[in-house]
């Protein structure tokens, strides 16, 4: 048997999850580009587009209508209401990452990750914390996107979503976005490793050892 295929798996779920503001797209955008065996899930959402983002990369950009028709017709894995929108993952582009042994890097909430865990149970939870309440207000406004009312709902429901950290298997706090950043990355690397996703390794060790 050759290696190369007794180390062939199936991609696993790496979910990030924190209050707004926190630092969960810097953290996916540094670990994206650190680690090339993982590919960023691109939600649906009914949210309005901010200015700097693109519709395809960011988010897939719909109206309350066309989010119903994909709830209608099955194609979410997890969706959620979340500060008044609605946000979806989609099961056909993340099915067909994982199949062909890709991780694939999630940035959801807390909902979502409860709603993923009971289709996957083998999902990777992460949970952001901000260093301070100041600190995650000051970085939602110095990011610049959203208007002071924004803000202020964001603000209101950190708490409630801090409030489940514990439900994550890995917490971070992001102090600094470079080590926060490379944490994660060692939590991908070690995941990667666990005995319990190298099913094609039976054979390889079965062989070895005769
Ligand atoms: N460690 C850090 N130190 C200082 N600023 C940071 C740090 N990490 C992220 N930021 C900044 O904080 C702001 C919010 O970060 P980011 O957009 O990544 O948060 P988020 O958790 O993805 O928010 P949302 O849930 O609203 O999408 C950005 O301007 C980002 O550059
Ligand atoms: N349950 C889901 N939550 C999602 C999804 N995509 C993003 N999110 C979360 O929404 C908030 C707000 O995001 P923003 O881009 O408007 O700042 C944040 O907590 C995201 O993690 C999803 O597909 N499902």
């Amino acid at each position: 048997m050759e290696i190369a295929s007794a180390f062939k798996r199936r991609g696993l779920l790496y979910v990030l999850s924190s209050p707004s503001g926190a630092g969960k797209s810097t953290i996916a955008r540094k670990l994206l580009d650190s680690d090339d065996g993982i590919a960023l899930s691109v939600s649906a959402t009914t949210r309005p587009i901010r200015p700097g983002e693109v519709d395809g990369r960011d988010y897939h950009f719909v109206s309350d209508d066309r989010f119903q028709a994909m709830v209608d017709e099955g194609a979410f894995l997890e969706w959620a209401h979340v500060f008044g929108h609605r946000y979806g993952t989609l099961k056909g582009e993340v099915l067909k990452t994982i199949e062909r042994g890709r991780d694939v890097l999630l940035d959801i909430d807390w909902q979502g990750t409860q709603q993923l865990k009971q289709v996957d149970p083998d999902i990777v939870r992460v949970f952001i914390l901000p260093p301070s309440m100041e600190e995650l207000e000051r970085r939602l406004r110095t990011r610049g996107t959203d208007s002071d009312e924004v803000i202020a709902r964001r603000m209101e429901r950190a708490a409630a979503e801090i409030s489940h950290w514990a439900e994550y298997d890995y917490v971070l706090i992001n102090n600094n976005a470079d080590k926060c950043c490379e944490l994660a990355l060692n939590i991908l690397k070690a995941e990667r490793l666990k005995a319990g996703r190298r099913v094609f390794l039976h054979d390889f060790v079965r062989q070895l050892i005769g």
